[in-house]
């Protein structure tokens, strides 16, 4: 399997080389050349694995010859071997129709171990066969950051820089990220917001003479390899819930729009999904762009739901790659226009094909709360935040009623304890596996959102850890 940029420009490559260059030459996004399919049969004959087999099965056409299926699944047992939960991503039922897919058994918590666990097996994997050290640098509103730190700390051939918002995450994600001592974790709280410090990392890789001298890598979702990981579980509930003979349907917390791409991805593919919900916070832009055409970015708005406080959703380039026909110059220029005037209209046509799929809905803050206090009084459940805006989309969308519909529980409440207990009375403990996390030392260094400032900053710990 070959990837292509959405821009158009930057070289071809395989599954290691877009793993290992994060994002395209030309700031534009991977994706696979063509949707690897499934047929009905190969769907229904994923009943009954194993999490781990699973995801062997559906990453073996992206992953092509990269990686013998060996391989792939020593690495697939080892990253889904350190979830705190049999099943990995368990289904919970909330009434006759509504489940929850728990996405936080992970180390950090949050969704994004599922495929930040098997990132940093895959980053060390490749690396063993090149003499190549490789400069991580990320952006996180809290979870991602977490979840790459615990994947990368103290690997021989990685050094992680990873830019949070200061003040801007939860006090259980900034220490999930800070206490990480390893000397090749390298935190930076940024006078800024996310989006400012997604920006800083796409411009650190837009410039190309620092990207070939330190080598850099991502992350974040902007790397195809988070994804395509992320596509597994989407599969993995349907199924379970009667695909491919029954359609189910998914609401998603969105943010960076790819979480919900992975789900786009998984239909693509052959998995019968009868709708993806675009469950935004205020910070809407995604629920504006889908409703009514209009991306355009407005001011950023610190909610309750802090990892969904994002303007800039990187991934909805993939999307729009695919709705344009996958026409690399049209969208260059589409994103240039973007850059200079933060606002892309989208035509209606594009809309009703969007809409085939797609539906979004923004929750505030007080429909957030009663949707936490809902599952926590109708089926005695605790969710956080985010996992809110996603029930609380889905308990608002009219669809089919004999659909299964599935939000995404993209965190554990623990990690918003303050939050939760606002909203229901309630105060999640913490798990074991983050027990002590308040007694332990904090290390951080905290810039300007500017990226002379961060640029030097990784120069001269890159340069000392040499
Ligand atoms: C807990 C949580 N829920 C939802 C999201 C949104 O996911 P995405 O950015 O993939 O849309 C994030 C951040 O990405 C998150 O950390
Ligand atoms: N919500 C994320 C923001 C970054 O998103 P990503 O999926 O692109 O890594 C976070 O918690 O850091």
């Amino acid at each position: 399997m070959r990837y292509i940029s959405t821009r158009g420009s930057a070289r071809a490559l395989d599954f290691e080389g877009a793993t290992l260059a994060g994002l395209a030459s030309d700031g534009g996004l991977y994706v696979p050349e063509r949707w690897p399919e499934f047929s009905r049969d190969q769907i229904a004959a994923m009943e009954g694995l194993s999490y781990a087999e699973t995801a062997v099965h559906v990453l073996r056409p992206f992953v092509g010859d990269a990686l013998s299926e060996e391989d792939l699944r020593g690495l697939c047992e080892a990253a889904y071997g350190r979830f705190s939960h049999a099943a990995v991503t368990p289904l919970k039922q909330l009434d006759h129709r509504h489940w929850l897919l728990e996405l936080f058994h992970g180390p950090t918590l949050a969704f994004k171990d599922v495929a930040l666990q098997l990132l940093g097996l895959l980053f060390e994997k490749f690396l063993a066969q090149h003499d190549t050290h490789l400069t991580v640098i990320g952006a996180t509103s809290g979870d991602t950051g977490s979840a790459a730190i615990d994947a990368l700390a103290g690997r021989e051939k990685v050094d992680i820089f990873m830019l949070h918002p200061k003040g801007r995450v939860s006090e259980v994600q900034r220490r999930q990220m800070t206490t990480v001592l390893a000397p090749n974790v390298h935190n930076i709280a940024i006078e800024g917001n996310f989006d400012d410090a997604q920006r800083l990392v796409k411009s650190i890789f837009g410039d190309a003479q620092f990207a070939d001298r330190f080598h850099l890598s991502a992350v974040n979702s902007i790397n195809w390899a988070r994804l395509a990981a992320q596509i597994v579980y989407y599969f993995y509930a349907a199924v379970r819930l009667g695909a491919p003979h029954r359609p189910v349907a998914f609401s998603v917390p969105t943010g960076n729009f790819g979480d919900v791409f992975a789900g786009y991805a998984a239909a693509k593919m052959g998995l019968p999904v009868a709708k993806l919900i675009v469950a935004t916070n205020v910070n809407d832009i995604l629920h504006r762009a889908l409703s009514e055409g209009d991306y355009s970015v407005g001011e950023l708005v610190p909610t309750a739901a802090p990892s969904m406080d994002i303007q800039v959703s990187s991934n909805f380039e993939r999307l729009l790659f695919d709705l344009y026909d996958r026409d690399g110059d049209q969208m260059a220029s589409l994103m240039r226009q973007f850059d200079a005037e933060r606002h892309i209209a989208i035509p209606e046509a594009t809309r009703d094909k969007i809409g085939a799929l797609f539906t979004s809905t923004r929750i505030d803050a007080d429909a957030m709360a009663l949707a936490m206090r809902k599952a926590a009084e109708h089926a005695g459940e605790i969710i956080d935040p985010h996992t809110a805006i996603g029930f609380a989309a889905a308990m608002e969308t009219q669809l089919d009623p004999h659909i299964p519909v599935v939000t995404l529980a993209t965190a554990h409440p623990a990690k918003f304890r303050e939050a939760v207990e606002r909203a229901t009375g309630q105060r999640p403990l913490l798990p074991q596996r983050v027990a002590g996390l308040f007694e332990r030392e904090e290390r951080y260094e905290t810039l300007p959102a500017e990226l002379q400032a961060i640029e030097g900053f990784v120069a001269e710990r890159a340069q000392a850890r040499a």
